[in-house]
């Protein structure tokens, strides 16, 4: 997780550290002066001698608002753990309990969050009793629900991953695929949503003090001060205000520290490591003015499952590099890697991941966004149906760009032209449903220009359409490219596409590259035992249709079956025993190729 030092982050910090600090000295410094009972200075408004006021004993109310600042904080935090603690025993309920119990725990949980939180408060506090005890309670009542509902939420999306599907078929007990394979997964943004829950509960308990169901005198939180010190609101405001304010800068800082802190680990998990000394350039590689430079790629998931091992490639301007492989190989999550879209709990770790010269982790945003264009499978997916063409890609341009409305509805326009969408007036004001297949994927190719892009990530663009729509969309890809000089990477599984429109041609196997070269050399100057049975496995006119494709025996290995030698090793005829052991190295094999196998190098 990388937290961005943004402005409300920063304040949130230094907010929550100098609220941590009063917790701690508040008591010790101004304990006694709280205390102090002045029988001459009763009731007062704000003087120098008291910039707050004093109480009905004469006791300083700034003394006495810093001092409650540890009972407040300690009241928030026992009242968020025990609601996180209960919502989360709650939330796993329905993943170990047999079905009817999980259907009655989902229920439960549907029935008290739809319930308001104030009320189940307010009825936990009168029935445990007045006072601090009972207003814990009752805010880690209101609070358990939300909890509850989150853990409930992350336990399912979870519970659909492959590894904990694979641990239920080899008969691993509920409780032990909870403990080892859920909770730890979902652990992250648990432990973040604590921190916002922590402003709702100071919040919360403020608000109980003050309608007297919380802490009672002698004891005093902020809550309470603020009780005490309403009656006199229309006389000497300063001493509601006070606590008032104190309550509000706690709130605003635990909240804008938890939400920064969810921003961060809702961008994908970057850690970068130690950049190693970059290579000298070696041949085949291209110029170092590339715009996409990766080195050292890493996508893991938990449970030792690594689809993307050590990738390196890189994308000079302007030029169209296609990335094949079967299914599997990787190709989609390096594009989500680069987009910073790898979906949780997928790690990403690189040694270089640069985008126009800059670390991926450092662009903000708005800056990745206008930077790069990423163009899926499914164009459907990527549009969202409630919403005309035309205001979605207006969006791009007032969001990232603060253009005005009309400029950015004008651009629209402009640009669903440029990719040649027929009327394009009339398409952007139609929905997505309204359009065809290849018309919804050039207006996302639209959506890419709506901003400056410097590289365009291209996932199986044409998967879906049929084979004409398919042809103008390459040629379409083509001319932007040619127009606007952006890097491409063009991911797909078809090696005749790829060698069609591509320059030059990275091919992967099991998450590793295993060939680089020129996309002309493809038909005979493949080098790599893979890329050969890949081009070798495509029907030419010459093909004989009765007889069965020439396909590579065997399956690809699976992320977590990775073995430390060749991965192509058991589907290849020249494999020696040295290839079950040790994996060849990306080497260079004659001009702007590299290839990793010492069989052909
Ligand atoms: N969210 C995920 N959780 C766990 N494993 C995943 C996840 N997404 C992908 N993988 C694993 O990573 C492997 C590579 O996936 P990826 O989508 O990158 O392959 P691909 O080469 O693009 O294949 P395809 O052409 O089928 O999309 C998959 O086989 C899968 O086992």
């Amino acid at each position: 997780m990388s937290l961005r030092w943004s402005g409300p982050a920063v304040a949130g910090a230094v907010i929550v550290a100098l609220m941590a600090a009063l917790a701690v000295a508040g008591p010790i410094v101004w304990g006694e002066a709280a205390e102090r009972i002045d029988a001459g200075a009763i009731l007062q408004g704000a003087s120098a001698e008291h910039p707050l006021g004093t109480d009905n004993l004469g006791r300083d109310l700034l003394a006495r608002v810093l001092v409650a600042g540890r009972f407040s904080l300690a009241l928030a935090l026992a009242a968020t753990l025990i609601g996180a603690a209960a919502g989360i025993v709650l939330g796993t309920l329905p993943s170990v309990l047999p079905k009817r119990g999980a259907r009655l725990a989902t229920g439960t949980v549907n029935a008290l969050v739809a319930f308001p939180g104030l009320l189940l408060a307010m009825f936990t506090a009168v029935v445990t009793g007045l006072g601090a005890r009972g207003a814990v309670l009752g805010i880690g009542a209101a609070i358990a629900p939300g909890f509850a509902r989150l853990t409930q939420t992350l336990a399912a999306s979870v519970a659909g991953a492959d590894y904990v599907s694979a641990a239920r078929m080899l008969g691993v007990p509920r409780r032990r695929i909870l403990s080892r394979h859920v909770l730890p997964n979902i652990a992250e943004p648990l432990i973040l949503n604590l921190t916002q829950a922590l402003g709702g509960a100071l919040l919360g308990l403020a608000g109980m003090s003050f309608l007297g169901l919380g802490v009672q005198p002698p004891s005093f939180d902020w809550g309470r001060l603020l009780f005490d010190g309403f009656s006199r609101i229309y006389v000497t405001p300063e001493v509601a205000l006070g606590p008032a304010a104190a309550v509000a800068l706690a709130g605003i800082g635990f909240n804008l520290l938890g939400d920064a802190l969810a921003r961060a680990a809702a961008r994908t998990t970057v850690r970068k490591m130690d950049e190693p000394p970059a290579p000298p350039p070696e041949p085949g590689e291209p110029d170092p003015g590339a715009v996409l430079d990766v080195r050292d790629l890493t996508v893991t998931f938990p449970g030792g499952s690594t689809p993307v091992r050590g990738l390196s490639l890189a994308v000079a301007p302007g030029e169209v590099v296609g990335l094949v492989g079967e299914s599997g190989s990787g190709k989609s999550l390096t594009a989500a890697a680069v987009g910073g879209l790898v979906p949780y709990p997928g790690k990403v770790t690189y040694g270089r991941l640069h985008l126009g010269g800059r670390d991926v982790a450092e662009l903000s945003d708005k800056e990745l966004g206008t930077a790069l264009a990423m163009v899926f499978q499914d164009p459907l997916a990527a549009l969202n149906p409630a919403l005309k063409i035309g205001g979605q890609l207006a969006e791009v341009a007032v969001v990232h760009e603060g253009a005005t409305r009309a400029a950015a509805r004008r651009r629209a326009v402009d640009r669903l032209g440029q990719v040649h969408l027929p009327e394009p007036e009339r398409r952007a004001a139609q929905h997505p449903h309204e359009l065809s297949g290849g018309m919804r994927q050039r207006a996302v190719i639209a959506m890419g220009l709506m901003g400056t892009p410097r590289l365009i990530v291209a996932d199986e663009p044409t998967t879906a359409l049929d084979v004409t729509v398919q042809r103008q969309i390459l040629r379409l890809l083509r001319e932007v490219v040619a127009e606007t000089g952006a890097a491409t990477l063009f991911i797909s599984h078809d090696i005749a596409v790829v060698g069609e429109l591509c320059d030059r041609v990275v091919v992967m196997y099991a998450g590793r590259v295993v060939e680089e070269l020129p996309a002309d050399r493809l038909a005979d100057g493949a080098a790599h035992p893979y890329s050969r049975a890949l081009i070798a496995s495509l029907p030419d006119l010459d093909t004989d249709r009765t007889r069965p494709l020439a396909g590579i025996p065997g399956t690809q290995p699976a992320p977590d079956q990775v073995g430390p030698g060749c991965a192509f090793a058991p589907r290849c005829s020249l494999a020696t025993e040295r290839c079950v052991t040790q994996r060849p190295e990306l080497v260079a094999h004659g001009p702007l190729q590299r290839v990793a196998c010492w069989e052909v190098s």
